[in-house]
């Protein structure tokens, strides 16, 4: 039996924001017991209490972490992003402790992009407005600005993982798709991108965000862009609350210069379900305001949870950091009947030879070695015979520009 100084069942993990059981049974399969699961976000203070001793932290959208609270993290190992943005981390932060951030880029995608093909084809209807006055028993039967989907020009902004899934289910609902990005792409389908942001909003009957949040996508639908869509078009925002100005929007469909939106995500969003939801947006006729649930089902959460869990297993027991958002990405073999060091480093010259020195001088012989980098960090990992494994960590401990040293045994492993 290997000696360990810290087993799997001391190595603490804290989920918040409800992610989806299949994360904890995942982490519990894999062996991992110390697993605390809450599920609400958790505010700064709370936070930077909490996650001293917490060696893996889950997260979804809500919870912000920034660089008061990676100074606290002094066990972390790494952050899982149970969704799709990580705009919430300070990903440099997070990095310059040698902390990898990972997230689930694809399992919500669909999730996203039937929530806004339903609310596409609801807009055109002028349904909201239908519906919210026969609850109110009120009659509006009226084919007046109702159409169909058929032949209507989707214009699609930021045509990545989502945005190209929605421009193949719009396709076969008969909606002709344009769409806008930075990146020059093939369209899917009979998808054509447009050359600019400004044809994109002069053309479409309805447009769909899906950028991330990015300095560049900051407010990036304000006044003078929306002046730029058809008094009958729809604006459907499900990326981030910050792309859009809201006040504008508002002002637009008041005066009736916008027939309709969908808006998922807002400027400011209620912390949890108890507070109040306050927007401009409230109480206007054609508009649907949903609670940042795009990527809110049950098919979505569970294959996030799998998902992103397997990452950070596979990152606790074996070093493997591929898809890691942040981190430079190395995909590692097995490491049976050798001790795995990683060490994590600040990318400058001569760490690798002094890593190898050190190593050399104590007379440690390497089977294997894996080195990784990008702008401001060096992954190098390094497999060591058995009998050397804690005799390495001390080691390379003392190499300058550590940010962090572990040694995984085969079945068990602990922080340095
Ligand atoms: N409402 C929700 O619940 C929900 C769910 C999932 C994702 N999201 C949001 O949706 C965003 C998009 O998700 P995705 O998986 O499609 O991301 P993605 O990274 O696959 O695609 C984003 C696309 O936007 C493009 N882009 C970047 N900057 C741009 C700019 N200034 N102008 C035009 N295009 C630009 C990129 O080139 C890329 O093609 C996520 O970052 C997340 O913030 C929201
Ligand atoms: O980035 C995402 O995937 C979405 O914004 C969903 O976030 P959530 O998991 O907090 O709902």
């Amino acid at each position: 039996m290997a000696k360990t100084s810290l087993d799997k069942s001391k190595i603490k993990i804290l989920l918040l924001e409800g992610v989806h059981q299949s994360a904890v049974d995942n982490f519990l399969n894999a062996g991992y017991t110390n697993i605390e699961h809450l599920t609400t976000s958790l505010d700064e203070a709370s936070l930077v209490d909490k996650i001293r001793d917490v060696h893996f932290l889950g997260i979804r959208s809500r919870t912000q972490l920034n660089e008061r609270v990676f100074a606290a993290a002094e066990k972390l190992n790494a952050v899982g992003c149970f969704c799709i943005g990580t705009n919430q981390v300070d990903l440099n932060a997070a990095l310059s402790r040698g902390i990898p951030v990972f997230n689930a880029p694809y399992s919500n995608t669909r999730s996203v992009a039937e929530l806004v093909l339903a609310e596409a084809i609801m807009l055109l209807r002028g349904i909201p407005e239908k519906n919210a006055r026969a609850h109110q028993g009120g009659w509006l039967k009226s084919a007046k600005a109702s159409h169909e989907a058929r032949g209507k020009t989707l214009g699609i902004v930021g045509y990545g993982n989502i945005g190209a899934q929605l421009s193949v289910l719009a396709e076969s609902l008969g909606f002709n798709v344009i769409f806008y990005d930075v990146v020059t792409k093939l369209g899917m389908g009979n998808a054509n991108q447009v050359a600019s942001l400004e044809e994109l909003l002069a053309r479409a009957d309805v447009v769909s965000l899906h950028v991330p949040e990015l300095p560049s996508t900051k407010w990036m639908i304000a006044k003078d862009q929306l002046a730029l869509m058809k008094p009958s078009g729809i604006l459907i925002n499900a990326s981030r609350g910050s792309v859009v100005v809201i006040e504008d929007l508002a002002e637009a469909l008041a005066a009736g210069r916008l027939y309709g939106a969908a808006i998922d995500v807002f400027p400011v969003e209620p912390k949890g379900n108890d507070e109040e939801f306050v927007s401009p947006l409230r109480g206007l006729p054609n508009v649907i305001l949903t609670p940042h649930i795009g990527g809110s089902t049950l098919e979505a959460q569970e294959n996030i949870g799998i998902e992103v869990s397997e990452k950070m297993v596979t990152y606790s027991d074996n070093g493997t950091t591929v898809t890691a958002v942040n981190f430079p990405e190395v995909a590692l073999p097995a490491h049976p009947d050798k001790h795995r060091v990683l060490h994590i480093h600040d990318n400058v010259p001569g760490v690798l030879s002094e890593i190898n020195r050190v190593l050399s001088e104590s007379g440690i012989n390497i089977s294997g070695q894996y080195l990784q980098t990008n702008e401001k960090v060096g992954y190098v990992v390094i497999d060591v015979d058995k009998a050397y494994g804690e005799q390495a960590l001390e080691a390379l401990r003392k190499v300058e520009h550590t940010l962090r040293v572990r040694v995984l045994y085969s079945e068990t492993n602990f922080e340095g």
